[in-house]
């Protein structure tokens, strides 16, 4: 273990999602088989006892590439020189709680957050917000992070992106590793729009070989409109439906290959997707904090340029947006941002 470790910080740590990344995180699942991890997680007080249990763990794992493991409940310790930070920690929502209360309740944890980072990461901080309402989490900590830049805060959309290719997959009978040139669009939510105007399996367009299967590209876009993109978007739901809670495996693994194509880059696999700062790209508000096609190169993000995009896309695309401008407006109305 020559290379200095890299620091990377948990917040959430001793959640579901928490419990599922550190053990792919410490194994080098996510920064690769040659990078020492030092790891931070950040708990309430009383998420402290679970923290310090998957520390234990993690001490009974002899991982080589686990340099040390903090478990502390001060941000400002938790951030001190990270690297990565995934802030998994939010407050849910509970029966009786309206939107508001929602947001005001999470900017009681992004605020102070991105405060911390601000004053203790490294340089080089690299944020992925997994905790919801992600997009607007992230875009929380980004504003009360003013010495960072804002590219630097991104929100989890890998799992949406990953629940297309598995129901596409499905749908096709072509392994998730021949399709190619999926997009989301928008926010972590039901609004969110699944693109696959621009996307192929196994080199082949996939509204093309969608409509030999459907018998048209009517019937093929009645699919996409009513089966694939309700049933990706509405996929959490699903799954805590089916499974009596929120996914945590497929959003710890979403959250593992967002931050691994970040820092390691996408190669030659083509564009992924993710929530960054919009700079007005693809007429998406400037300001928000949106899911785009992206490919990663050098530890940065770039948004992929000069994909047509058609009339039932726009209307889709702006639909999400609107709900996106909304939340900003109710945060900064909270004076969170
Ligand atoms: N973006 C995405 O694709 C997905 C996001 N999620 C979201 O991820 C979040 C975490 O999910 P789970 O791990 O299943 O929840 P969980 O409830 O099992 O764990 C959350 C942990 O965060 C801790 N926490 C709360 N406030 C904190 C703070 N201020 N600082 C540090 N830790 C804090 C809690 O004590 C708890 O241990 C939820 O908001 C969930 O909705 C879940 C699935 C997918
Ligand atoms: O829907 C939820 O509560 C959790 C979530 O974000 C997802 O599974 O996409």
């Amino acid at each position: 273990m020559g290379r200095t470790p890299v620091t990377v910080t948990i917040t959430g740590a001793g959640g579901q999602i928490g419990y599922a990344l550190l053990f792919r995180i410490a194994s080098g699942g996510m920064l690769g088989d040659d990078t020492p991890v030092r790891l931070r997680l950040l708990e309430i007080p009383q998420g402290l006892r679970a923290a310090e249990g998957a520390a234990l763990e993690l001490q009974d794992s002899a991982f080589p590439l686990l340099a040390h493991v903090d478990v502390t409940d001060d941000p400002a310790v938790a951030f001190d020189g990270a690297n990565v930070a995934l802030l998994v920690g939010a407050r849910p929502r509970t029966a009786g709680m309206e939107r508001g209360d929602l947001l005001q309740a999470n900017g009681g944890i992004f605020g102070p957050q991105g405060r911390a980072i601000n004053d203790h990461a490294a340089d080089d901080v690299r944020v992925a917000v997994v905790g919801n309402p992600a997009n607007t989490n992230a875009l929380i900590a980004a504003s009360n992070a003013p010495d960072v830049p804002r590219e630097r805060f991104t929100a989890l959309t890998r799992l949406d992106h990953n629940r297309a290719l598995g129901q596409l997959s499905a749908a096709l009978g072509t392994p998730v590793g021949g399709i190619r040139g999926v997009t989301i669009w928008g926010n972590h939510s039901a609004t969110q729009f699944p693109d696959v105007a621009h996307a192929t399996a196994g080199g082949d367009p996939v509204p093309t070989v969608l409509a030999a299967r459907m018998g048209g590209t009517e019937a093929a876009h009645d699919w996409l409109v009513d089966q694939f993109i309700p049933r990706v978007a509405r996929r959490g739901a699903e799954i805590i439906e089916v499974r009596g809670s929120s996914s945590v495996a497929s959003a710890a693994s979403a959250t593992i290959d967002h931050v691994r194509d970040w820092v390691l880059g996408t190669g030659d696999r083509g564009w992924t997707s993710a929530a960054l700062w919009s700079h007005g790209e693809y007429g998406v508000a400037e300001g928000v904090i949106s899911s785009f096609p992206v490919t990663s190169q050098d530890g940065t993000w770039s948004v992929v340029e000069g994909l047509a995009v058609d009339a039932f896309a726009r209307e889709r695309i702006d639909a999400s947006v609107a709900e996106l401008v909304d939340e900003r407006e109710a945060v900064r109305s909270l004076g969170l941002i």
